[in-house]
């Protein structure tokens, strides 16, 4: 890791411990247009108190782990997030009391949670997506127009893989597949959305999103989306392999939300899609 220009915007990471926060703390102290100013993690983890980058088993970079957030949000530009619904709800009204970026990477959030975070919002850029990846953002757009092309005779059915650590099911991805679907279908996601399925479950019903999650070693994320007809299959695929696509796409978004006006906005806000 390098020393990055500190004449660009500050960042936290927030969750430093974690997979994604290891990964998006390499990949802003390696930034040329960001670099690091904080690191938090929960109060009581053994990392608090030391050099992040000596706890990540590196050299020292000069930042030390907090689990004070406020005062690390104060010395920022942005805030990168992927920690647990409840951390990421507190971490929205810290975020606009700062007024820096907060880009949200957190799944698992139910629709109650999500809505907690709008407040917050009125004051600050909000950006929130399952995921942060070009691919699957382009995928995103694929699945809406694949879904606007076809009538119910194609069932639609969305199949994730993730690591054994993950626990939340679907992934978020998942759901920006459905839901991508349902919006080029004219449905709702929740009015036909079929998770879950186990024992006797009778026949398929028509017009059904069906979601299915496979947890296995260490797959970073895997997901299909199956247009499923009589005599043929279309099958649109992304497949992570790497978790820098997400840390690659959570640090343009710290970037692309310096100038924008408070409001909540998704990744297709910052790629253009
Ligand atoms: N949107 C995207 O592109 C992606 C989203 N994710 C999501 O990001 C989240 C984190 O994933 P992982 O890094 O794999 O999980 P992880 O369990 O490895 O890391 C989460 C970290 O958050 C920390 N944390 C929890 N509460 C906290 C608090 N109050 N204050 C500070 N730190 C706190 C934990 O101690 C842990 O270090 C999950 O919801 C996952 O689904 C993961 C990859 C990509
Ligand atoms: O938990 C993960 O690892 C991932 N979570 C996100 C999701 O829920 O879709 C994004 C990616 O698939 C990895």
């Amino acid at each position: 890791m390098t020393a990055s220009r500190t004449d660009t915007p500050g960042i936290v990471i927030t969750g430093a411990s974690g997979r994604m926060g290891q990964m998006l703390i390499k990949t802003v102290a390696d930034h040329p247009r960001a670099h690091l100013v904080g690191a938090v993690e929960r109060a009581g983890h053994d990392w608090v108190g030391q050099d992040v980058g000596l706890a990540m088993g590196g050299s020292e970079i000069g930042v030390t782990v907090t689990d004070d957030a406020a005062a690390a949000f104060a010395k920022a530009q942005a805030v990168i997030d992927f920690t647990s619904p409840a951390a990421t709800i507190a971490f929205a009204g810290l975020a606009a009391e700062a007024g820096v970026v907060h880009v949200i990477g957190t799944t698992g959030m139910s629709d109650a949670e999500i809505a907690q975070l709008e407040p917050a919002s009125r004051q600050s850029v909000q950006m929130r997506a399952g995921n942060m990846s070009l691919g699957v953002n382009l995928l995103v757009q694929l699945t809406k127009k694949v879904a606007a092309a076809l009538d119910e005779d194609f069932d639609i059915e969305v199949i994730e893989a993730h690591h054994h650590h993950k626990v939340d099911a679907p992934s978020g991805t998942a759901l920006m597949l459905g839901e991508a679907a349902a919006e080029g279908r004219g449905v709702v996601l929740s009015d036909v959305s079929d998770s879950g399925r186990d024992g006797i479950t009778g026949a398929r019903k028509r017009g059904d999103i069906g979601f299915s999650a496979i947890r296995g070693g260490d797959i970073v994320g895997e997901h299909d989306v199956l247009f499923a007809g009589q005599g043929e299959r279309i099958v649109l695929r992304h497949l992570a392999t790497d978790r820098a696509i997400f840390a690659r796409g959570a640090i343009k978004a710290a970037l692309w939300g310096q100038d924008k006006q408070p409001g909540q906005y998704d990744m297709l806000d910052v790629l253009g899609l």
